[in-house]
């Protein structure tokens, strides 16, 4: 489903010429601009999705061009990095430290930034459902458990902008649908970007299409048109 007017009426995050990739350009130049609902980045395997979500987040620096958040460069600084919360595939958490050891350092470091706004703790922990949790040393928890973890950590920001490479991989029924209701009322209010590989769930959550076709970012919801699984299909070429 397609919510053009929805999209249009707030641009959170812009990409600028944006070239991303390592010692060469992955993926770019390319222009886009993103807005509260969900969009969800397809494309096979190497294409170049994590690249590019990194990028946006300021994880890692662009080639050349520019990625903002609210007209701000993510590069900026922290201010601006507090309205990005990004679930990579890499741990942001120390494993040798509890859950809430990992929180609390966490907190701090946001405590120290002035504009960011923190969600209280104890709703944090209730939202994720961490209390059992805490104790724990990270390294001995599930993946499941850890992107949980995750999860609350990138939340404890109220970010605007919310990416999440493959968010649902991996997880058991129960918590890949509590995730899919999170970024459903994420979307509601806040610009989600996903990168998966299941056709039919991304045509179940997102109201936007983007691909990552060779060095290019097709957006398939450019107009009202339906977009299909065949569509989408037709448009992912032979892997890399
Ligand atoms: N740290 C790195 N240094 C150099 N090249 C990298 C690095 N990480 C990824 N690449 C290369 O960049 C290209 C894009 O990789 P990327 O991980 O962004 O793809 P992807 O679309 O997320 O893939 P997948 O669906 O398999 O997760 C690949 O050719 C990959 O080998």
């Amino acid at each position: 489903m397609t919510t053009p007017d929805r999209r249009s009426a707030e641009i959170v995050a812009e990409a600028k010429d944006l070239v991303v990739g390592y010692d060469r350009a992955v993926v770019g130049p390319i222009n886009v601009r993103l807005g509260p609902g969900i969009t969800a980045l397809l494309g096979r395997n190497g294409a170049g999705k994590t690249t590019l979500m990194r990028t946006l987040c300021g994880v890692i620096p662009a080639v050349s061009g520019r990625c903002s958040v609210f007209g701000r460069d993510v590069s900026d600084g922290a201010a601006v990095r507090s309205q990005v919360g990004y679930l990579g595939h890499e741990l942001a958490l120390a494993s040798a430290l509890t859950v809430k050891q990992n929180l609390a350092f966490w907190r701090e470091v946001w405590e120290s930034i002035p504009q960011a706004t923190l969600i209280d703790h104890d709703d944090l922990i209730g939202r994720f459902d961490l209390t059992a949790l805490l104790g724990q040393r990270v390294r001995s928890l599930s993946r499941g458990q850890r992107q949980r973890v995750e999860m609350a950590r990138l939340a404890m920001t109220d970010p605007d902008f919310v990416v999440l490479d493959e968010p649902l991989t991996g997880l058991d029924p129960v918590y890949a649908a509590q995730t899919r209701e999170l970024l459903r009322e994420w979307g509601e209010t806040r610009t989600v970007l996903y990168s998966t590989h299941s056709v039919p769930e991304a045509l179940e959550l997102a109201d936007r299409f983007l691909l990552v076709q060779g060095t290019d970012l097709i957006d398939l919801s450019h107009d009202d048109s339906e977009v299909t699984e065949q569509i989408i299909l037709n448009h992912l070429e032979p892997a890399a």
